[in-house]
């Protein structure tokens, strides 16, 4: 019998969201069959919802008191029957050039492109660019006259770079939630039984010396040279910022672009200074949300005479 708990349900409510963008316009104001999908959800969502203490009770599991389990079911088969039927419009409409350019349309473009040889990786170029520092990075690529904006992402590596060196030098968390191994298997040689509590690590996966050179520095330059191919995407276990599996963050691609235009706006508007010679204050590097020292810094905001 499949197992159903909390994070499935939280993956199926936030799959849902991300379902009801995709079919948006076509399904969800504009058809008949968008309110009924629409419907559908909610029930399902309020009926599973409303039934999740069972997953902290464990031993009230096996009843699917409820019924919860056989509505994600039928939820999970409702919904891929869905989108079966809109990706098949949509394969339809590109064929016949009447595109809609929503969100499946894009995906669908990009999955085009994703044949280009430049699709994975940075080509040589971008990587001798990349060894800039980041201001000029940005003063290269975006300029002194206009903002930063999100197209200019792809073309910020050493940004990406510096980025990546902080979420594994100081992942936002030191230990990922908690997994329970539903079968007896081995991992790295140690032998887990069904049933276990398994709980990665991060602060030591992030700086295990056998897999980084100098754990202990910072050095953006290791993800454009022998990390290159290292992302943050839960593909690599040796870099887990947003976790990996199905569990992983379903928030990543919001959360990562938000940090990179934030750092980016911040490098290319202003210089920073620290505050003060004060030693940086290490009560923050105690406990498990972030081992950042706190200090402060000094933004100031770059002149036009300096543009
Ligand atoms: C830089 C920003 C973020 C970082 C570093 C981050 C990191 C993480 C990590 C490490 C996990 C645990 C993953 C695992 O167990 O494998 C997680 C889970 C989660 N994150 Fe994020 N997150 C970020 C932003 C966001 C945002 C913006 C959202 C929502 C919009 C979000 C929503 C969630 C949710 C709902 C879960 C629980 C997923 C589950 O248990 O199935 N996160 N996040």
């Amino acid at each position: 019998m499949v197992k159903i708990d909390i994070n499935q349900w939280l993956g199926c409510l936030t799959q849902n969201i991300v379902l009801r963008t995709i079919v948006g316009k076509r399904y969800e104001w504009n058809d008949k069959k968008g309110i009924q999908f629409s419907e559908r959800i909610r029930t399902v969502t309020e009926q599973v919802g409303s039934f999740y203490l069972r997953d902290y009770v464990s031993f009230l599991r096996w009843l699917d008191w409820g019924g919860p389990e056989k509505a994600m079911q039928e939820a999970a088969k409702e919904t891929d029957r869905i989108l079966t039927e809109c990706l098949g419009e949509h394969k339809l409409r590109r064929k016949a050039k009447d595109e809609q350019h929503d969100i499946m349309d894009m995906i669908l473009t990009r999955m085009d492109k994703a044949t280009s040889p430049d699709f994975e990786g940075f080509d040589p170029d971008t990587v001798v660019k990349a060894t800039s520092l980041a201001r000029d990075e940005l003063n290269n690529h975006v300029g002194r006259n206009r903002q930063v904006e999100e197209s200019d992402i792809k073309n910020l590596v050493y940004l990406q770079a510096i980025i990546k060196e902080s979420m594994r030098l100081h992942p936002s968390s030191q230990l990922l939630p908690p997994r329970e191994s539903v079968e007896d298997c081995e991992i790295g040689g140690y032998n887990i039984p069904k049933d276990t509590l398994l709980i990665a690590n991060l602060s030591k996966i992030h700086r295990d010396p056998q897999v980084w050179p100098n754990p202990d520095e910072f050095q953006p330059e290791r993800f454009l040279t022998s990390h290159q191919n290292v992302d943050v995407m839960g593909n690599h276990y040796e870099l887990l910022p947003f976790g990996s599996g199905r569990r992983r963050c379903p928030g990543i691609f919001f959360g990562l672009r938000l940090v990179q235009i934030a750092l980016a706006t911040i490098i290319h508007r202003f210089e920073l200074e620290k505050a003060s010679d004060e030693p940086d204050d290490k009560s923050a590097a105690v406990g498990l949300r972030n081992s950042i020292p706190q200090f402060k810094i000094l933004l100031k905001p770059i002149t036009s005479a300096e543009k």
